[in-house]
């Protein structure tokens, strides 16, 4: 794959504080116009991964080069395509939003006025208002504002959504999906709320404890994963039922529902018509998915 189509690439990354190995041999490509879910269990080495793409961290060992560049060499033209919107976002307290909205603006040629004040009235942010008075949601939009008007070719999302209300999150995640019309835009987004991030991203990469252990397309893992409902159309269910490639099953005497992996539909109905029972195919949920991937 040319180097034009990968945004970010790491090899062998390691990163350790003290005692704990954050990251540990972490190898990714992140390719131009995917929207990217980065999920793991609190610790399990996300933000850590994030901050090394944008050179806020600089690997013990491997390598992460972000447009093509030594992440930890990063300057001002290739951070001006950058945008990071992180839990804990530093923003100027004693400016007014409105201030603050101007005084980043100007460091940006391609800032987006338009979409500054549709986002500004979408969001309700006060503009009068200091910045250190704001609530943690407040603040998260405004971060989100501030790093989505400059319209930067990657948009790094570290738990955005943690301390919005369930209206912002879904207006968000609206958002996201719109920015993601344009096919040049990248977006690396780690989340805890897979119901939202199942919404948006086309790819999934799950971290535990400090290694990548699933980095696979989403249609991938829902072609791979499926829940079956299983009826019986005649007297009760054999016991035990004669399914290959089945990772939970609950059941009672007429019905069971099954999560089975690698088994494609036709196959899945197939074993079903030879017990005379009728099989309901569905793909799993991310929240399933993420559970079994991380067992
Ligand atoms: N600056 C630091 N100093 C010391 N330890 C750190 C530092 N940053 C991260 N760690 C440790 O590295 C490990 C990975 O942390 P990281 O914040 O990357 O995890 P995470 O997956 O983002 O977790 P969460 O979902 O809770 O945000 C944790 O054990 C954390 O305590």
């Amino acid at each position: 794959m040319s180097d034009e189509t990968i945004m970010v690439k790491i090899r062998g990354l390691g990163k350790r504080f003290g005692q704990i190995q954050a990251l540990d041999g972490v190898d990714l490509d992140i390719e131009r116009g995917r929207i990217i879910g980065l999920l793991g269990a609190n610790g399990a080495g996300k933000s850590t991964l994030l901050r090394h793409i944008i050179g806020l961290y600089l690997p013990d060992s491997g390598w992460c080069t972000t447009l093509g560049c030594d992440a930890g060499r990063l300057g001002p033209p290739e951070l001006a395509r950058i945008g990071y919107v992180h839990q804990e976002g530093e923003l100027i307290d004693w400016m007014t939003a409105a201030q603050l909205i101007r005084y980043v603006s100007v460091y940006y040629p391609n800032w987006n006025k338009e979409l500054e004040q549709r986002l500004v009235g979408e969001y309700e942010i006060s503009l009068k208002a200091r910045v250190g008075s704001l609530s943690p949601g407040q603040r998260q939009r405004l971060a989100i504002l501030i790093a989505i008007c400059f319209e930067p070719e990657l948009l790094i999302l570290d738990e955005p959504a943690a301390a919005l209300d369930p209206l912002a999150r879904a207006q968000f995640l609206d958002l996201l999906l719109q920015l993601i019309q344009d096919q040049k835009r990248t977006i690396v987004i780690s989340s805890h709320i897979l119901s939202d991030v199942e919404k948006v991203i086309d790819q999934a990469v799950v971290m535990k404890a400090g290694k990548i252990v699933a980095d696979a397309s989403f249609d991938a893992l829902r072609e791979k994963y499926s829940r079956v409902r299983l009826t019986s159309l005649a007297g009760p269910l054999p016991e035990p039922l004669d399914f290959a490639n089945v990772l939970e099953c609950r059941r009672n005497q007429s019905e069971a529902t099954l999560t089975m992996h690698d088994l494609p539909p036709e196959l899945i109905e197939a074993a079903a018509a030879r017990i005379h029972c009728q099989a309901e195919v569905h793909p799993l949920p991310l929240e399933d998915i993420y559970r079994i991937v991380v067992a």
